[in-house]
């Protein structure tokens, strides 16, 4: 791929309105910009997407920083390769460390789709001209997530996700419901509960929900597999799928019924791909989760979310979710409740150079 330079710059971002989980709230966002230019001046984009401190996954934005710099540019520097799938490869020699490998694997699927003349979708094999939008309401009461409700349903997303916990699970859904007694809706735990909750669980059955994500431990796969006997809302995966072989296991225990592929998470494109066309050949159904991330992520999702098995409306929403002004041109928009899958070549957005600036921390720049 002829790889001539590797640019980071680290960028930060406040949030509109904080997003609440029971694990506590993020209000400000920063996040790496990954370019990577070949010979001929052509370049891909890619974002890292860890968070700045532990709470989602072990991975922070410094813990990002150093396995880029410090280990993965030299691993690319040391074994120049001729596509993306060589890199996911190569990456694979370092343990775990998902989102700074998806931060650079990323842009180099950009890269290598701009060097083909082809859109990203299109080289991944995506099937979707445009994708179904779902978005996450994560607020503390009922009161305010009523008033976001509707707003968003307004703007025309097709499926809401709420946060959930053992505080306020039950009056919480009920709340909901009783305005909107048909709206899909998914609610997320992010591993609120234990399998002594198994009642408390079993009664949120009567909320028809689409499913509840990742109600126990966030590297647990057995117990949600003990926990899906007993109750009728399938249960779907997020924190415990960091690989391609924790998705075939989790299918083969019965831990879930339906996966939530996020492309940092995961480690990059290429397993995200595996995850899917894994899920897809046996009907399991799959959706893009968020990172409440910035633009270029946002575009991996949506060329991600155009092949056939995301049969669910994912977590991308619209740039104006969560910020002022994404880094991104244009911003993501959608319209009547869909998005539509860029045609041009790569990711199909380019870089806001002037909001670029304002946001930016940092850069580092790495010659090949
Ligand atoms: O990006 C979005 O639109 C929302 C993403 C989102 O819901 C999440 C992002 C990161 C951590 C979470 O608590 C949550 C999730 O678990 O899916
Ligand atoms: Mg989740």
């Amino acid at each position: 791929m002829k790889i001539a330079q590797v640019e980071l710059y680290i960028v930060q971002m406040p949030l509109k309105s904080p997003f609440l989980t029971h694990l506590g709230a993020v209000a400000h966002r920063e996040g790496i910009i990954v370019k990577i230019m070949d010979q001929d001046g052509c370049f891909g984009l890619g974002e890292g997407v860890a968070f700045s401190t532990p709470w989602y996954t072990e991975e922070t934005v410094a813990t990002s920083l150093h396995m880029i710099t410090d280990i993965l540019i030299p691993l690319l520097k040391k074994n120049p390769i001729q596509q993306p799938e060589e890199a996911a490869l190569l990456f694979k020699s370092i343990r775990r460390n998902h989102m700074a490998k998806a931060a650079v694997e990323t842009a180099l699927w950009d890269l290598y789709a701009k060097q083909n003349s082809s859109s990203l979708s299109a080289l991944l094999n995506g099937t979707r001209q445009v994708i179904a939008s779902g978005v996450v309401v994560a607020t503390d009461s009922a009161v305010n997530a009523l008033k976001q409700i509707e707003q968003y349903l307004e703007e025309g997303y097709q499926r809401i996700k709420v946060k959930i916990n053992p505080q306020q699970d039950y009056s919480f859904l009920a709340e909901i419901r009783k305005v909107y007694p048909k709206l899909p809706i998914m609610a997320d735990a992010n591993s609120a509960y234990t399998l002594k909750d198994i009642e408390r669980l079993k009664a949120l059955d009567e909320f028809n929900l689409l499913m509840i994500e990742q109600p126990l431990a966030h590297d647990d796969i057995i117990e949600h597999a003990v926990l899906q006997k007993e109750i009728r809302t399938p249960i779907c995966l997020d924190e415990s799928i960091v690989s391609f072989d924790d998705a075939r296991k989790a299918i083969e225990l019965g831990s879930c019924q339906v996966i939530n592929i996020k492309v940092g998470r995961v480690g990059g494109l290429y397993e995200a791909k595996q995850i899917h066309d894994y899920c897809f050949a046996r009907q399991i159904p799959v959706w893009c989760g968020g990172m409440i991330e910035f633009g270029i992520s946002r575009a991996h999702n949506i060329a991600l979310a155009s092949l056939p098995g995301f049969t669910i409306p994912g977590d991308i929403s619209a740039s104006n979710r969560f910020w002022e002004e994404d880094i991104i041109l244009p911003e993501v928009q959608v319209k009547g409740g869909f998005i539509k899958v860029p045609d041009e070549p790569g990711i199909g957005f380019s870089l806001n150079e002037k909001r670029l600036k304002e946001t930016l921390l940092s850069t580092r720049t790495f010659r090949f």
